[in-house]
């Protein structure tokens, strides 16, 4: 990455702060751009969900690898439940969908609690045999008395496919029967549900799998406790990606942790299992960056503050605009041989694409992602209607008090001192893209276009080719679309 003209300024740079000028391009079309990622992380698109227990859940984790990012699991879930996670995911289908499924004669209030997290808003009803007899949809079930079964007002209007069908031919089949979603049956029994924007997902985008094809999934770890037992535990349970994450990574116990974690990581890959990557963080400034490399992270976590739950700035003082320690990190690192997550305050598919300018292999996203469909809180409707999930910091007092459930009430109340997060706040669903595959498409349609501005047809080229200059607060609003006269 270059600055335009003049040289980079004294001070340091938010995403808002920056832009970037197209330049002579080759790449003719969007898609031609390549978004797999340099980080060793195993995904196709850039993006990584947040270990936020509000965010980051198997819906989330589910949804966010088949279409190539990866999700984070939060340290604090218990260990148990990760690995339930772990084994869940790996078995899902990497294209078709996790059917819910209800029977005929359950009531509709059963159905409009378990389509919660799904996008499509339908159920397949089977039989005993699990082969599908109907559809259900939400709107069927808001349409009649609560107690009404399934069976009288499922949908027997059904398209099923067989799971080796040609899903061009499929999409086809579904338009002229004016279906959005189909059962897939494998030998006769239900193996999944496809949609028609399923399929043309499943064209643009690859899924992030295994050695072993199946879908990948990260785990963070913090570094209190028996870190080792936890990397150890994770390892065996089929973790992708460890993430040894705490407030400030720049600090001694980090690195006693990352070394637990890396040996941990060695004797796994040494008795025949895949070498699992490495993320530590969070830090800032190059050297935090550098020793974080040189103690065997490979990819190192960068961001204090920028978090949309985050006090840290305001609590401290201690921070830094995310642009300029994402490039000055990325630059650290790179010369190690190592890459970097830019992790926190993405609001706009703008800020992935300044964030892979500046050099990060992938980016974290948190808040965005919470108001969605997929996250794991409750969906809660406000005063005017509008959908909204709660979400939280995960050094909120909230947070703080589950993540040290188990200990005395006197460590609890010391640790309760120190709160640098929001403890609830209202993510609303985007109307226009309630689903975080809605939001995914946005992001990387956004970036796709970055790229060919640039002339790149890979991350590695746009860190090359992209020249950014630094503009005013008035030159950032000038770029916002208005949606009403002004
Ligand atoms: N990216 C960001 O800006 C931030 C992210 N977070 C996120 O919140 C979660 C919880 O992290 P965390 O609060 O580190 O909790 P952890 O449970 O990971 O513990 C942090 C450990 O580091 C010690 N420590 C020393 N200095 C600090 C410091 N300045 N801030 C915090 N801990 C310190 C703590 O000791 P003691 O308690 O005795 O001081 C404790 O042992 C993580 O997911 C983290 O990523 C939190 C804050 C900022
Ligand atoms: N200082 C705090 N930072 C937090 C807290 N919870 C999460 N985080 C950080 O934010 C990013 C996600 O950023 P977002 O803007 O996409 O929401 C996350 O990965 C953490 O690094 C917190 O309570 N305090
Ligand atoms: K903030």
């Amino acid at each position: 990455m270059k600055f335009l003209g003049v040289q980079q300024p004294a001070y340091d740079l938010t995403y808002s702060d920056v832009f970037m000028v197209p330049s002579r391009s080759a790449v003719t079309s969007r898609l031609d751009v390549d978004l797999t990622t340099p980080d060793g992380a195993g995904t196709t698109i850039p993006l990584v969900v947040a270990n936020m227990t509000a965010i980051s859940g198997r819906r989330m984790a589910e949804t966010v690898a088949r279409r190539g990012g990866l999700a984070v699991l939060p340290q604090d879930i218990p260990v148990h439940a990760v690995q339930e996670t772990i084994s869940y995911l790996k078995q899902r289908h990497t294209v078709f969908e996790t059917p819910v499924t209800v029977s005929p004669d359950a009531p509709v209030s059963q159905v409009l609690a378990l389509i919660g997290k799904r996008a499509h808003r339908q159920a397949v009803v089977v039989d005993d045999q699990e082969q599908p007899l109907g559809i259900v949809t939400e709107k069927h079930c808001l349409e009649v008395d609560r107690f009404a079964t399934v069976g009288d007002v499922m949908s027997t209007d059904l398209l099923t496919v067989d799971a080796g069908a040609d899903l061009g031919e499929t999409f086809d089949r579904m338009t002229h029967q004016h279906l959005d979603l189909a059962p897939v049956v494998d030998g006769g029994r239900l193996a999944g549900v496809i949609t028609r924007t399923g399929i043309l997902r499943s064209a643009i985008y690859s899924p992030a799998v295994d050695a072993d094809g199946r879908l990948r999934l990260g785990v963070a770890i913090g570094i209190n406790g028996d870190v080792q037992a936890k990397a150890e535990t994770m390892l065996s349970s089929g973790a992708d990606v460890l993430v040894v994450d705490t407030a400030h990574g720049h600090q001694d116990k980090m690195f006693d942790a990352l070394k637990l974690v890396t040996q941990a990581r060695d004797a796994h890959a040494s008795a025949g299992g895949a070498r699992i990557p490495v993320v530590a963080g969070n830090v800032v400034t190059a050297d935090g960056a550098r020793e974080l490399a040189e103690a065997g992270a490979d990819i190192i976590k960068v961001g204090v503050g920028p978090g949309a739950m985050c006090t840290t700035r305001m609590m401290t003082g201690v921070g830094r605009p995310q642009f300029s320690a994402v490039l000055e990190c990325a630059s650290a690192a790179q010369d190690l041989g190592a890459e970097i997550w830019a992790d926190g305050g993405v609001k706009y598919p703008r800020d992935v694409a300044l964030a892979l300018a500046a050099g990060a292999g992938s980016v974290m996203i948190g808040s965005w992602f919470a108001g969605t469909w997929e996250s794991p809180g409750d969906l809660n409707r406000d005063h005017d209607g509008r959908l909204y999930k709660e979400s939280f910091g995960m050094a909120s007092a909230r947070a703080v008090r589950n993540r040290t459930a188990g200990r005395s009430a006197y460590d609890r109340a010391r640790s309760a001192l120190f709160e640098e997060g929001i403890s609830s706040s209202k993510m609303y669903l985007d109307p226009q893209r309630p689903g975080v595959e809605d939001l995914i498409d946005m992001i990387i349609a956004g970036v796709r276009s970055s790229f060919t501005y640039a002339g790149a047809r890979s991350i590695p080229e746009f860190r090359e080719r992209a020249t950014v200059g630094v503009q005013s607060a008035s030159g950032y609003d000038e770029g916002r679309p208005r949606e009403t006269s002004w």
